[in-house]
């Protein structure tokens, strides 16, 4: 537990994916913090003192030491606080687990995301949504248990609430289809148990004002594009 002697804090924006893991995995080790939310549009001296390189949420601040990047932080709070552990002791599952929330960001985000901003680039689109789909079937065939954590959820999982959560809900604004029950039935199910877990259920964000404020986003991109 974080001592009163501590502080925690978390500057972040709501509706983000990468902010979302945070709260997981802070909510998963019960400890208290202060969300202090960031206005992305317009960002605050703190941000971009705390994250010069990247000038990105969240950042996360324990006692004035500002720790950026969703994964470093998660593998930071896991180590500071050593309940309910987060990635594997084993050292080479603790590798594995890396590596596949690695792909998430690397392999099946980034593309993700470039499909979305390929408005008027059918090209671009189709051969970012190849490059995440292959990701996905590989992270598919990685899925043995209920959660990538077993029974319990951990890095991966919480790696992969953009999976289940983000996708979806983007992936219908921009009108296209990369993530479905029929493709990836294995994952498909996993989502539905991870955000249903009570923790996770609590911490992602109410779907109907995000679908809309990503719409009003994208609607003025492809307006912008034409
Ligand atoms: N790789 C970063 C990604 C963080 C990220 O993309 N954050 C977005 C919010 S979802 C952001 O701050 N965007 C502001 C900007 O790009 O100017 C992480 O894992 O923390």
């Amino acid at each position: 537990m974080a001592t009163n002697q501590e502080e925690v804090s978390l500057i972040g924006a709501v509706g983000s994916p990468f902010v979302c893991r945070i709260q997981i995995a802070l909510k998963l080790k019960g400890i208290e913090y202060k969300f202090v939310q960031e206005d992305l549009a317009n960002k605050s001296d703190l941000l971009l003192k705390y994250n010069p390189v990247h000038k990105k949420v969240p950042v996360f601040v324990h006692n004035e030491k500002p720790i950026s990047e969703s994964l470093v932080i998660i593998e930071y709070i896991d180590e500071t606080w050593k309940q309910n552990p987060i990635l594997p002791s084993d050292p080479y599952k603790k590798a594995l687990a890396r590596f596949w929330s690695k792909v998430i960001d690397d392999k099946i985000a980034a593309p993700f995301f470039r499909a979305v901003f390929a408005v008027n680039d059918e090209k671009a689109r189709e051969k970012n949504i190849e490059e995440s789909s292959e990701a996905l079937h590989f992270l598919e065939n990685e899925l043995k248990e209920k959660f990538f954590g077993g029974e319990e959820i951990d890095f991966v999982d919480i790696a992969a609430v953009f999976i289940a959560f983000w996708i979806p809900l983007v992936q219908e604004v921009a009108g296209f289809e990369l993530f479905t029950p029929e493709k990836f039935p294995k994952l498909y199910n996993w989502s539905q148990e991870f955000l249903n877990h009570s923790i996770v259920k609590e911490l992602v964000p109410p779907r109907e004002p995000l679908f809309v404020y990503f719409k009003a986003k994208y609607d003025s991109l492809v307006s912008a594009s034409i």
